[in-house]
């Protein structure tokens, strides 16, 4: 525990990554540094759950340099992997590998089964002390967007960094200010979003973020109106409860 505080000041990073690997070497080596960098930092991997794609590549990394791997995955989705596992087995996995390059992997570490998309977001944030987006699809984008806002509205102070391999993200970010000169993304808010080219540099930019906090709900006050609410209406769903507990 003191080597961990001396390397670093996060215990546990979120990954956000496709389930695809990208059709350029570029993505998996980024996937296999950022993998490497968590071990050499000694940082606990938290991710989607998946064995496929990047998130496969990432988590192998971390568990086979014997890191703590954390995946939390929706039941609907395990039952997939599942699917993929039998498939394998059942085809033999020198066929199945010709035939699906991209489904090789295995599910490592501790898989975590949760109820939908919505809890898994949540635990995924609750379990982790950062965020860091590979390059990936919509699952990817919609993750990253989702931690952003939660920092934009105070309700998480944790840092977001988006690991932009050879420019994939340029046009996303490019796109983001744009919304900050049409006045729908206030300046201040542009900070929330940390990037770099390479996993080493994002993770030293990571470890001196400094939280933006102009004007955002506190996260106390955030709490308390949401429970508020659904006493109010009676109703509490267990996703909301897990995403309010961060
Ligand atoms: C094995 C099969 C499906 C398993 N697919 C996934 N398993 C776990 N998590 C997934 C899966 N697909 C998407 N995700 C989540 O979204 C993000 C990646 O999405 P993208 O659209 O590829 O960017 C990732 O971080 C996951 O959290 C069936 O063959």
């Amino acid at each position: 525990m003191e080597g961990k505080l001396l390397i670093s000041r996060f215990k546990s990073v979120c990954v956000f990554c496709g389930s695809s690997t990208g059709k350029r070497d570029c993505y998996r080596d980024a996937a296999i540094e950022l993998g490497e960098e968590l071990v050499s930092k000694r940082l606990d991997l938290v991710y989607g759950g998946g064995s496929i794609g990047l998130m496969g590549l990432v988590s192998q990394v971390v568990h086979r340099a014997g890191g703590s791997v954390l995946g939390i995955i929706p039941r609907t989705l395990m039952c997939k992997e599942l699917e993929k596992l039998v498939t394998s087995f059942i085809m033999g996995k020198n066929v199945f590998m010709y035939l699906e390059p991209q489904i090789t992997g295995e599910t490592v570490g501790e898989v975590r089964p949760v109820a939908d998309m919505h809890q898994r977001k949540a635990e995924m944030a609750r379990h982790s002390d950062c965020f860091i987006a590979l390059p990936g699809g919509y699952g990817t984008l919609e993750e990253l967007l989702e931690v952003i806002t939660w920092a934009q509205l105070g309700i998480h102070d944790k840092p977001v960094g988006l690991l932009n391999v050879d420019g994939y993200y340029d046009s996303l970010l490019t796109f983001i200010d744009k919304a900050v000169d049409d006045g729908f993304i206030k300046p201040s808010q542009r900070h929330i979003i940390v990037s770099a080219p390479n996993a080493k540099e994002l993770v030293q930019k990571l470890e001196e973020y400094v939280p933006v906090h102009d004007g955002v709900i506190a996260k106390a006050r955030w709490e308390g109106e949401q429970q508020q609410q659904q006493q109010q209406i009676g109703f509490k769903p267990a996703s909301l409860q897990t995403e309010i507990a961060l």
